[in-house]
């Protein structure tokens, strides 16, 4: 589904940070990605989005050559791809469950089909009650549920989050890690940036770790 080779990346005239990676997310596949802070995981996770170009080798994308497509055609892409930044870019203007209906809004779904959906998933996360709330009154912890939230609620073919348990208590990354494996179950690439090593020893799951600039995978 998405597919490295020998890629590379420095950002302007600095060093290669991230250097001939070739790997593979398959279709329906859990990985975590991991390795020491600094190493990379966010660049990664960039490039995975299709937000940083490689400055080598080849990326394909859900079987497409990255370089020869169309900059226009990448917002179409990325409706396949769920993600959850570190800085989890919510709107402020607009109320939780107005953040989690915009990408189904986006596509033009009306508000009668996706509701129900919408207030479910806000309830799973542990958001039931703050539905109403502006991102800005939330806790750092409920934006980040908000922010998995609306990745999650388009079933997009891959999900990808960048430390998505980095603000909120161990049994609650307990429940979110359980939201993303019921989402790989149903169908979904999941690729979790992290560097909790009490999250990681949960799941029995592929692990790409990035060191000195270099990826190794244990599969
Ligand atoms: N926009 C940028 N311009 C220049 N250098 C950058 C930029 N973004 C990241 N870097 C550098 O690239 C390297 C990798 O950073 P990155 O944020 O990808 O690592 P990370 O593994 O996600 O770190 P952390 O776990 O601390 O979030 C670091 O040396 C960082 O300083």
């Amino acid at each position: 589904m998405i597919r490295f080779e020998n890629v590379g990346l420095r950002y302007g005239m600095g060093p290669e940070i991230l250097r001939d990676l070739s790997f593979e997310i398959a279709p329906q596949s859990f990985q975590f990605l991991t390795g020491p802070s600094g190493a990379g995981k966010t660049s990664l996770i960039r490039l995975l989005f299709m937000s940083l170009k490689p400055t080598r080798g080849l990326i394909r994308i859900f079987n497409r050559d990255l370089s020869q497509i169309d900059k226009q055609e990448i917002p179409l892409l990325r409706r396949k791809i769920g993600v959850v930044f570190q800085d989890f870019r919510l709107l402020d203007h607009l109320t939780t469950y107005e953040n989690i209906a915009l990408p189904l809004r986006v596509v033009g779904k009306e508000e009668a089909e996706y509701r129900a959906d919408v207030v479910e998933l806000l309830k799973w996360v542990g958001l039931g009650e703050r539905m109403q709330a502006m991102p800005p009154v939330l806790s750092g912890g409920e934006k980040q549920r908000a922010a998995i939230a609306r990745a999650l609620i388009t079933r997009p073919d891959v999900l990808l989050a960048d430390e998505p348990t980095g603000n909120v208590d161990p049994p609650l990354a307990r429940r979110l890690l359980r939201l993303f494996i019921e989402l790989n179950k149903l169908g979904t690439s999941v690729v979790i940036a992290t560097h909790d090593i009490a999250l990681l020893e949960q799941v029995e799951a592929r692990r790409l770790v990035l060191a000195d600039g270099r990826l190794s995978v244990f599969d």
